[in-house]
């Protein structure tokens, strides 16, 4: 497939051990501004593993990331300020339970982008409203249930006003009901044009919102695809079989 966009996240050759364990075995991705990029594999292939280098949460041991034409490898990247354009929302959800929902949101906005609270405050309500949580700004994360602590941690990562944001199966740990209401929010970002790459074990989810499939096996890339190709007609054994697994 070629990519015509303008060209967000680049991975040349991304090589992670731990240990002696090669967890990520040479990964090749460009990520094109507007695009969702799913990525689907089986358990412990290295799909959470990639997410978490791409954010800078892992060292590498090889290859290279290149983010807005930026080169992310090696010590003297300041993940700090590159995190801030890359938004992050994981399994559990990773709220601060001390905290109520506005603080949590606003923690990242006031204290590391240093943003005029006013400003900041509106924003934050802004979104809240839009995922259908604003009455429960000053709640605490105990108060809430599943789907709406990770619907708050969703807000969390766009108030920061992110340029790509790293999906993490973030409906594995939601009771089934709660799940649609938040691949509904992430629907929703899709629909702005948001850049986005998710990981998730979601079927129906991953073929809807992904503009490209990519399927990962024991720590390599085995295929990219648009979702109607691979969904149909997988090129290899091992996505015939992941599906096969999934009842897909
Ligand atoms: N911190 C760590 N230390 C040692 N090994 C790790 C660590 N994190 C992950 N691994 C190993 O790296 C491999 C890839 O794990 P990863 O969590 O990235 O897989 P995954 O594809 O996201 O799996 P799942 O779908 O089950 O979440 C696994 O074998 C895992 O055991």
């Amino acid at each position: 497939m070629t990519n015509t966009g303008e060209l967000l996240l680049e991975v040349q050759g991304l090589q992670k051990s731990f240990g002696e364990r090669l967890v990520l075995n040479g990964i090749d991705l460009q990520v094109v501004k507007g695009e969702v990029t799913v990525i689907l594999g089986p358990s412990g292939c290295g799909k959470s593993t990639l997410l978490r280098c791409l954010n800078g949460l892992e060292p590498v041991q090889g290859g290279r990331i290149s983010y807005s034409g930026q080169d992310l490898a090696g010590p003297q990247v300041n993940w700090r300020e590159v995190r801030q354009r890359i938004g992050m929302v994981f399994q559990n959800y990773e709220l601060f339970p001390h905290m109520t929902v506005l603080d949590n949101i606003l923690l990242g906005p006031l204290k590391v982008q240093k943003r005029e609270p006013k400003e900041a405050r509106q924003q934050a309500e802004q979104l809240l409203d839009r995922v259908g949580l604003l009455d429960r700004k000053d709640a605490y994360p105990r108060q809430l249930s599943g789907g709406q602590k990770q619907r708050i941690a969703i807000v969390r990562a766009l108030c920061m006003n992110p340029e790509i944001m790293l999906f993490d199966e973030v409906t594995a740990s939601l009771d089934p009901e709660m799940v649609r209401e938040v691949l509904d929010v992430i629907l929703g970002l899709a629909e702005q044009g948001m850049t986005m790459i998710i990981v998730t074990h979601e079927m129906g989810f991953a073929k809807s919102v992904g503009d490209r499939i990519v399927f990962m096996d024991q720590g390599s890339i085995c295929e990219i695809a648009e979702p109607q190709q691979f969904f149909t007609q997988p090129a290899t054994e091992r996505a015939q079989h992941f599906l096969d697994i999934f009842q897909y």
